[in-house]
């Protein structure tokens, strides 16, 4: 940024994701989420930096090899990558919509791009793309100023399953829809983990990630703090990071007790552990940053004797 400060917008991210399995990244509001999504796309503003890799499989057909996505260039990516190797639910679906054209343009013409799909069967294979993401058949011909954020959200949805790819980012897929589909949403999302493909599910609503999930990772300030299975995660014995435990105690249907204070700036980290401030556990050690061990990156993990 200007005056040669710098934003660690994600750290040490280290996770995997198989076919047919949801990872669900949780956090609060700025702690990295998009960044790190973005990052997999090669989407990220022109002043971001990216080390390290984020390998993407060879798919079994073997026309294309494993590609390092943070090393990969844009022709690369724009050609083989975005829509067909990976699919984007982007968090703000209207700004990836153009202006100038329906829903059913949308549709048909990342159909023609991203499949083999014939002239005349285009326009049924948009409606059955609109059908799966619940859009409603009679709004295909609205322009995307006359969406609703919820029914924007469904196109956008539509649209990144479209090209079949065998990992999907679903970068708040449920924002701004009721609580019924938010639930087909999730379900529909499910089902394409259960036909084999890799989904990542960035949210911010647990109710969903309970839903879909089958591990989820907790990110805070720009770190993965804890990455569980969802059973363990949800259920007994529960989180093990102090913050990923304070996430689930906020909810309504639960303690209702929100974390005190507030997440850090991240251009101003803290250099050990950055929830120690907010941390009833904290102590001396936590001056140091804890290293991500078996899952968790505390020193005092819960539902373990303090050492
Ligand atoms: N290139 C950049 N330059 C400056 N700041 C950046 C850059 N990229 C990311 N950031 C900052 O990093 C932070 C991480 O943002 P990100 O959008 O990933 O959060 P998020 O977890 O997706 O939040 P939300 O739940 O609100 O969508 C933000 O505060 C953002 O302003
Ligand atoms: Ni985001």
């Amino acid at each position: 940024m200007r005056g040669g400060r710098s934003v660690a917008a994600v750290t040490d991210a280290d996770f995997d994701l198989a076919a047919g399995e949801c990872l669900a990244l949780v956090g609060e509001s700025g702690c990295g989420k998009s960044v790190l999504a973005s990052a997999l796309l090669g989407l990220l503003p022109g002043n971001a930096e990216t080390r390290g890799t984020a390998l993407l499989a060879a798919p079994d057909d073997a026309e294309h090899p494993a590609v390092d996505l943070l090393a990969a260039d844009e022709r690369t990516l724009a050609r083989t990558v975005r829509g067909r190797r990976i699919g984007l639910v982007p968090q703000s679906p209207a700004a990836h919509l153009t202006p100038v054209r329906t829903v059913r343009a949308h549709l048909e013409e990342t159909v023609r791009a991203l499949t083999g799909t014939p002239r005349r069967e285009r326009r049924a294979a948009a409606e059955a793309a609109a059908e799966r993401a619940a859009f409603p058949a009679g709004h295909l011909d609205r322009h995307p100023h006359e969406l609703s954020g919820g029914l924007a959200q469904r196109a956008a949805t539509a649209l990144a399953l479209i090209g079949d790819a065998p990992l999907l980012l679903a970068d708040e897929p449920t924002t701004g829809l009721d609580r019924e589909l938010v639930d087909r949403t999730a379900d529909e999302l499910r089902r394409q983990a259960d036909r084999g493909k890799a989904l990542l599910l960035i949210t911010h609503d647990l109710a969903a990630a309970r839903r879909v999930a089958d591990r989820v990772a907790v990110m805070y300030a720009g770190r993965i703090v804890e990455i569980a299975p969802a059973a363990r995660f949800f259920g007994e014995p529960g989180p093990r990071h102090p913050y990923a435990r304070g996430l689930l105690d906020a909810l309504p249907e639960r303690e209702f007790t929100p974390i005190p204070g507030l997440p850090p700036e991240l251009t101003d980290l803290p250099e050990g552990c950055a929830f120690a401030p907010r941390c009833a556990g904290a102590d001396a050690a936590c001056a140091a940053r804890p290293e991500f061990l078996a899952g968790v990156a505390c020193h005092h993990p819960l539902g373990a004797s303090r050492a």
